[in-house]
């Protein structure tokens, strides 16, 4: 299998796209550790994924918090000897016109999204170069960015803004990493199938709104982003690092529209 006795820790992976990429690495062959602010919801991902037959534990984990992600490392190199792939998945956002905005809003999304992701990669980063001068092979660090790094929405300043950061600190980790071979990337995903989602697209108007500018016709699945993490981890992507990749279905900027059928 293509991450067997790999160690992968997947942030935000009791819900959406960071379970279904926990559940991918796990069927892959990977040691999984599961973090998440939701402890009984990781917790059951968690059992689901060793009743299935393969391996996976929950830690419960802020990314915003330092010492809970110190704590995170430090439980997996315990309980698995090594952290080999790093998914900083964990994310929220927040719909509000910029006017209208909350500073408090502007910094708790921006501390998840962005400032999060810096302290679990540079933790993480941290054990990997250790684990290089004991020998083991270079790990590798996935960023969860957006389509929204790159196309701004108006009504979602704060989570526009920590993407674009996000696909930014991806291009300066792997910079500062490549060095010791440590791969860096991100996945843009257009709109995913998840409670995130569902919690900014309530009606069909929004929906359709989705689907005009989305080339493929329709709204993607969890899994289809899974598959992107998987090859970015994988020895297939051995020359990949800075990129964002985009899994949008064609996503196009907001002055193109296609037809939606009724
Ligand atoms: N659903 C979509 O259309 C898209 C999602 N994304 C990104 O993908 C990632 C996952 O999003 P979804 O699965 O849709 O969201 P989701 O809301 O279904 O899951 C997010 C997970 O992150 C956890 N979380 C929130 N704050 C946390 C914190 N401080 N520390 C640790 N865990 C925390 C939540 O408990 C939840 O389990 C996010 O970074 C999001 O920005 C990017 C593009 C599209
Ligand atoms: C919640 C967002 O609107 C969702 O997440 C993204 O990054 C995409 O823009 C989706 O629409």
């Amino acid at each position: 299998m293509a991450l067997k006795d790999k160690v992968a820790i997947v942030t935000g992976a009791a819900h959406g796209i960071g379970l279904a990429c926990a559940e991918r690495f796990a069927a892959d062959g990977a040691s999984v550790v599961i973090a998440d602010v939701d402890e009984e919801a990781g917790e059951q991902a968690a059992a689901a994924i060793r009743e299935a037959g393969n391996e996976a534990r929950f830690v419960a984990c802020n990314v915003t918090e330092r010492l809970d992600v110190r704590n995170l490392v430090t439980a997996t190199v315990e309980a698995y000897g090594a952290v080999d792939v790093l998914i900083n998945n964990a994310g929220v956002v927040h719909a509000a016109d910029f006017l209208d905005l909350a500073e408090e809003d502007f910094d708790r999304v921006l501390g998840i999204n962005l400032k999060g992701a810096f302290l679990a990669a540079q933790t993480v980063a941290r054990q990997m170069v250790r684990q290089i001068e004991e020998g083991r092979a270079p790990g590798t660090i996935i960023n969860m960015s957006s389509i929204n790094s790159v196309f701004a929405l108006p009504t979602q300043v704060p989570y526009s803004i920590s993407k674009g950061g996000v696909s930014q600190l991806t291009k300066v980790i792997a910079i500062s990493l490549a060095p010791y071979g440590i791969r860096c990337n991100a996945i843009g995903p257009g709109s995913i199938m998840t409670d995130m989602l569902k919690s900014v697209v309530n009606d069909k108007n929004a929906r359709n709104t989705i689907l005009s500018r989305t080339p493929l016709g329709r709204i993607g699945e969890p899994r289809e982003i899974a598959g992107v993490a998987a090859f970015l981890a994988s020895d297939d992507a051995s020359y990949v690092t800075g990129q964002t990749v985009f899994a949008d279905g064609g996503r196009l900027p907001l002055n193109y529209m296609v037809p939606v059928p009724e």
